[in-house]
């Protein structure tokens, strides 16, 4: 029997029909081993304000249909270039955050045996620990590039140290980045005090604000964020919330004087050649969506960074 490859036939079936994978593509046990796996991560316990992420990865997988097998920008065709398959859910405990944080670390250091990549949608941000943490059990300690309206270096929000607005501290302090090559793009918004950007700044972290990605445009920010990242293995982090809420209002702490879509897809174009080991796109919480902006806006960004995995196959 032949292995499937790439989205199904969208002149035979219609691109609306069937059960949702990620841009139509085969599952992971459909096709046994693949280059890179997109895994849904259906957790929003780390929440500090409108919970409903946990609905982000079918939402987006919905919100995939649409994609198509070419990518023009970047000229390839990420899923003739690599096998690409949709590795379904991880299943983690809603009630119990130690626990899921664990299951995740557990069920992604599985899916990247044999050298398979994961883009993994959320979920929270408090997600991103655990895929850290598995990242960097193959890889040593990664670069971070993290677009986000927020931080998420702070320290504990009720004493919990495990949350969507820490996992970036706890990952300094584990010592899985390295703080040569860590940096945030796209923050903007109040914070609790001056004490959150010197705390930032003492843990390592660059700052390419929302303000400063309008006022030096994309190309310029791509570059000096290649620069800074060099060949480490570096490690994309995309809360969606980094876009404005008029580009992604499906979000749980939503911040004005965000990135437009496509200043964050140029970004992202332009981190061609970057070693790419691993991404997420988290925060999608379509509950509070409108005709799919943010799920089709998550989908795409997904589908660019897939997109750069395949440049990277290629050469
Ligand atoms: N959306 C994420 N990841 N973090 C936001 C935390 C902001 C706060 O609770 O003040
Ligand atoms: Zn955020
Ligand atoms: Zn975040």
């Amino acid at each position: 029997m032949t292995v499937p490859r790439g989205p199904a036939d969208s002149s035979r079936v219609p691109r609306f029909a069937g059960p949702a994978t990620f841009a139509r593509l085969p599952r992971l046990d459909e096709v046994g081993h693949a280059d890179v796996a997109v895994v849904g991560v259906p957790f929003d316990s780390g929440v500090s304000y409108r919970p409903g992420a946990r609905f982000g990865p079918s939402a987006v997988r919905e919100a995939s249909r649409l994609l198509r097998p070419y990518h023009p920008g970047l000229d390839v065709s990420p899923f003739a270039a690599m096998q690409v398959a949709d590795a379904g859910d991880i299943a983690c405990n809603p009630f119990d955050i130690h626990e899921a944080v664990e299951t995740i670390d557990e069920a992604a250091s599985g899916l990247m045996e044999g050298g398979t990549r994961l883009v993994t949608v959320g979920g929270d941000h408090t997600i991103a620990l655990p895929l850290l943490r598995a990242a960097a059990r193959r890889h040593g300690p990664v670069a971070l590039l993290h677009f986000d309206a927020h931080l998420d270096t702070w320290d504990t929000y009720f004493g919990a140290e495990y949350t969507h607005g820490t996992p970036f501290r706890r990952a300094v302090e584990e010592g899985i980045l390295d703080t040569e090559a860590v940096c945030h793009v796209g923050t903007r918004g109040p914070l609790y005090g001056k004490k959150d950007l010197e705390d930032d700044r003492r843990l390592g972290f660059g700052i390419v604000t929302s303000a400063d990605v309008m006022r030096r445009g994309v190309d310029e920010v791509a570059g000096a964020l290649r620069e800074r990242i060099g060949g480490r293995p570096l490690y994309v982090s995309v809360d969606i919330d980094v876009l404005d809420p008029a580009h992604a209002p499906g979000t749980g702490t939503p911040e004005a004087g965000g990135l437009t879509s496509r200043e964050l897809l140029e970004i992202l174009r332009g981190l061609t050649g970057c070693d790419i080991v691993g991404a997420d796109v988290v925060e999608v919480a379509p509950a509070y969506d409108h005709a799919e902006i943010t799920s089709v806006a998550a989908s795409h960004v997904a589908y660019d960074l897939i997109s750069l995995l395949a440049l990277k196959e290629e050469r």
